[in-house]
């Protein structure tokens, strides 16, 4: 197909990365009758298509799930640090499918000097940013003329020897400025681009500050790595800190980079998501739980069991991908996380507040927050103003927001290509995409589950090692689709929004924008966060995008995005340009004076509503019914047709 050149100089360019990952794991497993591509796609380079096993599926006794992992096991004679556990280090931190900082990480840094990003502040008090200074890198490894920043951070000892092992040589900009707002125990508004470390930016500083106190702060726990009998031993999790994301994948994400984190401290991270057994969770949070990472739905259900979870010890309480979370028909329950967690425990209600933030039956007021001095974290690549009335309501007055770049930008690594493609030639455009580049991590996007189904089918019988994931799936196909992808067994992912948003994986070198996201589906910022999932942390990536007369409503922004990123705009997207070649975007991260006239007003009220994520269904999609139904149910999404 014509027309996919530069697509392919690009690809081939930053194919000069391509991942070792997928060099060594080319040869597909043939015994498990894998099918025989239809020639061309192998000779091309691509791998086998491996068959999903329904036999070994339905079969096995399966226990192998993502929130069960194992993490470092805490015993009360270690001291301050626990000792070495190779086998464990071999898994946290020298897995092939790690994603590293690449060739570009460096522009990512503060240098103190004239940033290629903007920087936007706004404390009362100066903060002072973490002082980052020339590094060198050899064998993989960063070095500084003395230590690293981290450590000159004041970062605990514990946690500079780990990210030491995950090869973090020095902080982001976002990390530079979230680090000392966390250690002036701020709450904090973090806005920065996708893949620019969000994620370490409130785990780093928290943990930090935790490690030194988990004695004194940490709910007893049983010495689980002595003797652990759940009958004899179990423990109510009362974890510190509070992380709830808007997607399973994200949650499990998020408690991965925890457990390398607290390796050899004390704290015990945890994570608590829909669809799998509730049973397993349920049996890690009580052998203890420090850190507790989740969707919404799920942790409700476990504090609706209060010998389970407990929130009286959070201290920092963190909303990952806020604005996306906000878009959800979640108020209610968003109130019952945050009462739980904090301010809004019993006696630092406000009049208007307690009367719009019912206490659980499920959940005493003995069971609410005991820590006033509590700390409330939004994150996101953008922010809608669902998150600032959230802001406004929870946040304290003298919170530090921080904003690298324009909320809603696109890296500046991605090459971003829009393809004229009619709905009825899009699969045999995809398929000559995919042929025409080399082999590499390729995600596609499509706007309903029932054409991630028939997309997948489609590649697969033309020969392409594909896998998808989408929210009719279960918890154990969706856990099964990101294990092949990330390890490319199946180096070609199908999937709709779900997977928009936070998914981290190695060299995903080319994200497809089959259908572009309607305006419904989040319009621009979805199309952000979703070309977002290439050219993370450094790295290079392409994003190809087909567009019709059916995408017009989303033109005038994609127009803007693609000048604002110095890219391309193809010429039938030429009329679309900005008249006066000013490019304006909608800031909606500042509350105007009436937004904050209203917030005195409103008090304690939300104003969310869109309906919501099938993630934050707490219940169990494996067949066994849920501890408790959940009575959240099951939300119904807009992100696409029939749901994600
Ligand atoms: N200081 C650092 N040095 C090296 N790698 C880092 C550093 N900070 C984060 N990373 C890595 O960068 C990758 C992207 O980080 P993260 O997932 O937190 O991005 P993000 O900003 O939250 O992106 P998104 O908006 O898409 O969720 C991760 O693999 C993470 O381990």
């Amino acid at each position: 197909m014509e027309g996919f050149d530069e697509a392919k100089d690009v690809l081939r360019d930053v194919s000069n990365n391509v991942d070792r990952a997928f060099a060594h794991d080319g040869e597909a497993d043939s015994s498990d009758g894998t099918v025989k591509p239809a020639g061309v796609p192998r000779e091309k380079g691509w791998t086998d298509p491996v068959p999903f096993s329904y036999e070994s599926y339905n079969n096995k006794e399966f226990t192998d799930w993502a929130g069960v992992a194992a993490r470092y096991e805490w015993k009360d004679e270690y001291g301050d640090i626990g000792p070495r556990s190779l086998e464990l280090e071999e898994q946290l931190f020298n897995d092939d499918f790690i994603p590293r900082a690449g060739n570009r990480f460096n522009e990512l840094k503060m240098s103190g000097q004239e940033e290629p990003y903007s920087v936007q502040i706004e404390s009362e008090a100066k903060l002072q940013p973490v002082a980052t200074v020339s590094c060198f890198r050899s064998s993989g490894f960063y070095f500084t003329a003395n230590m690293t920043q981290f450590e000159e951070a004041g970062i605990h000892p514990v946690l500079v020897e780990n990210l030491h092992r995950c090869l973090y040589a020095w902080p982001t900009a976002i990390q530079c400025y979230t680090i000392p707002a966390i250690h002036e125990e701020r709450d904090v508004i973090g806005i920065a681009q996708t893949g620019s470390g969000k994620t370490g930016a409130f785990l780093i500083p928290i943990l930090s500050k935790l490690m030194g106190k988990a004695k004194k702060l940490a709910a007893p726990r049983p010495d689980i790595a002595a003797d652990w009998n759940p009958r004899e031993h179990a423990v109510r999790a009362e974890p510190l800190v509070l992380i709830v994301c808007p997607t399973r994948e994200l949650a499990n994400q998020i408690f991965d980079d925890a457990r390398r984190f607290c390796y050899r401290s004390m704290l015990r991270p945890c994570v608590a998501y829909g669809g799998a057994p509730a049973r397993f969770q349920r049996e890690e949070l009580q052998k203890g739980c420090d850190i507790l990472i989740g969707t919404p739905g799920r942790i409700l259900d476990f504090m609706k069991q209060p010998h389970v979870l407990s929130l009286r010890r959070v201290r920092y309480t963190v909303i990952d991908e806020a604005d996306e979370l906000l878009q959800a028909d979640w108020e209610q329950e968003f109130k019952h996380l945050m009462a739980g967690g904090g301010k809004f425990g019993a006696d630092a209600l406000s009049p208007t507040q307690c009367s719009s933030v019912p206490v659980s039956d499920h959940m005493t007021v003995a069971d609410m927050n005991e820590d006033s001095d509590h700390r409330y974290l939004m994150f996101s690549a953008s922010f809608n103003k669902e998150c600032r009335q959230l802001a406004r309501t929870y946040l304290s007055r003298d919170h530090i927001r921080v904003r690298i770049s324009r909320p809603g930008s696109v890296v500046r690594h991605i090459q971003q290509i829009v393809h004229w493609v009619e709905n009825p030639q899009k699969k045999q455009a995809l398929y000559d995409l995919l042929l025409s580049l080399v082999p590499t991590r390729t995600l596609i996007f499509v706007n309903s589950k029932q054409e991630v189904d028939y997309v997948d089918d489609f590649l697969f019988n033309q020969g392409l090692p594909t896998t998808s994931m989408h929210g009719d799936r279960t918890q154990r196909e969706r856990e099964d689709a990101i294990r092949s992808f990330r390890t490319a067994r199946c180096p070609i992912m199908i999937t709709t929004g779900v997977s928009a948003r936070g998914l981290d994986i190695i060299n995903v070198m080319h994200v497809v924008n089959y259908d572009l996201p309607r305006a419904s589906q989040g319009g621009i910022t979805e199309y952000m966060h979703r070309i977002g999932r290439t050219a993370r942390i450094g790295n290079e990536g392409l994003a190809t995008s087909f567009y019709n007369e059916r995408d017009e409503d989303l033109a005038p922004d994609l127009v803007k995005l693609l000048m604002e990123s110095n890219q391309t705009v193809p010429d039938f997207l030429q009329v679309f340009k900005p008249s006066d070649a000013t490019l304006s975007f909608d800031d909606d991260t500042t509350d105007s004076e009436a937004d904050q006239a209203k917030t005195e007003a409103e008090a304690g009220t939300f104003g969310w509503s869109r309906d919501g994520d099938d993630d934050d269904n707490g219940a169990n999609d494996e067949g066994e019914p849920a501890e408790e139904e959940s009575q959240w149910g099951r939300p119904t999404i807009n992100k696409d047709d029939d749901g994600w």
